[in-house]
């Protein structure tokens, strides 16, 4: 049984000017997130991410649709049920909302003593977490003597004080650099892996669905317009809005810009070919065109890892008789995907 699911769920905001059409923040989605995923919500600014998690998070109700977490439908508990779930719930923030006047045990011990836990229980849960993410020794500290990814570790912490079955991330590490939000990436694929958290990412930054996420929903204007696992919708996304976002993040693909660059300083057509693992080989397609006794050379190109597994694009300009060059397409097209820039 999925742990979350979304069914037809449409959230609705009033006009923010009086005869103003009503904003429709998630329309229709339909959704299912089963136990132990990491599953990735992406889309432009606007898109209704944040929205959706709160709709999950039971911080508001849906207009319509019908939405359960761990089978129970949120759709027509009563408040104090609702607060229940909530506490199941961990939630981590791009801000990390800590409370700055608390030291970083006081803030992980924070929801534990919401939650009424004894004094022993909370020692001994504070202790263990502080151990998980590596901060045994700033149990004393305030935040704001700790650097950005020590906060988010925090956040962490406090997030799964109450061993809550799913944690939703909110943008969690758009505001820490590279190499932090790394660290912080690789936290929560331990998290996801040791106690078996279930996962929801909210990004605009691809590069973080492509190292954790297992399975991902794409955006757009409310809807979702594409989901599944990660390496099909990267590698080869159907729906023109996902491919025009995934082209953004995925390495190998020239932009109209560098398009027009590449055409005026290669003669011949222009063509990108795509790999997927366990595709044909580059090396059979180079042979096709040498054996049509076409000249070609490679002008843009790169190679993508998603979790072990690559698929890349490659861009050639080709010279020689056109139909030499159509036929030898159309064999290579038999095998692979092939987009010529006309
Ligand atoms: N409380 C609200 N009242 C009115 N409109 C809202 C409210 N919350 C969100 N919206 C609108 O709903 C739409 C979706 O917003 P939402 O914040 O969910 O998008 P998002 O994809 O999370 O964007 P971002 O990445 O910028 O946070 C936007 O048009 C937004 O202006």
């Amino acid at each position: 049984m999925a742990l979350v699911s979304l069914t037809n769920v449409t959230k609705t905001y009033p006009a923010a000017e009086r005869g103003g059409a009503p904003v429709v923040a998630v329309d229709d989605v339909s959704l299912d997130i089963e136990p132990g995923d990491v599953y990735g919500i992406i889309g432009y600014s606007g898109a209704g991410k944040s929205t959706l998690v709160r709709l999950v998070n039971a911080l508001e109700p849906a207009t319509s649709g019908r939405i359960t977490v761990d089978g129970r439908d949120l759709t027509e508990m009563p408040e104090r049920e609702l607060r229940g779930i909530r506490l199941g719930i961990g939630m981590i923030f791009q801000q990390f909302n800590l409370f700055g006047s608390k030291t970083v045990w006081d803030n992980i011990a924070y929801p534990l003593r919401v939650a009424g836990a004894s004094r022993a229980e909370i020692a001994a849960r504070v202790a263990e977490l502080l151990e998980f993410v590596g901060l045994a020794d700033k149990a004393r500290n305030f935040p704001d003597q700790l650097s950005g990814g020590q906060k988010q570790r925090v956040g962490i912490a406090r997030a799964l004080a109450t061993s809550p079955r799913l944690l939703l991330a909110d943008e969690a590490t758009s505001a820490l650099d590279p190499e932090t939000t790394q660290e912080v990436l690789a936290l929560l694929k331990r998290v996801n892996r040791e106690f078996g958290v279930t996962i929801i990412v909210i990004t605009h930054e691809m590069d973080v669905i492509q190292s954790i996420a297992t399975k991902v929903a794409v955006m757009d204007g409310g809807r979702v317009i594409e989901h599944g696992d990660v390496f099909e919708v990267f590698s080869s996304p159907r729906n023109p809005s996902s491919q025009r976002f995934v082209a953004t993040v995925v390495k190998g693909i020239p932009s109209p810009a560098e398009l027009a660059v590449l055409r005026e300083r290669h003669q011949g057509r222009i063509v990108t070919i795509s790999f997927r693992d366990g595709d044909v080989s580059q090396a059979s397609v180079f042979l096709e065109l040498a054996a049509a006794g076409l000249e070609f050379e490679l002008v843009y190109g790169g190679i993508n890892d998603i979790q072990g597994r690559a698929f890349g694009h490659l861009t050639l300009a080709i010279r020689g008789a056109d139909a030499a060059i159509d036929a030898a397409l159309s064999r290579i097209a038999s095998r692979v995907d092939v987009t010529e820039v006309d």
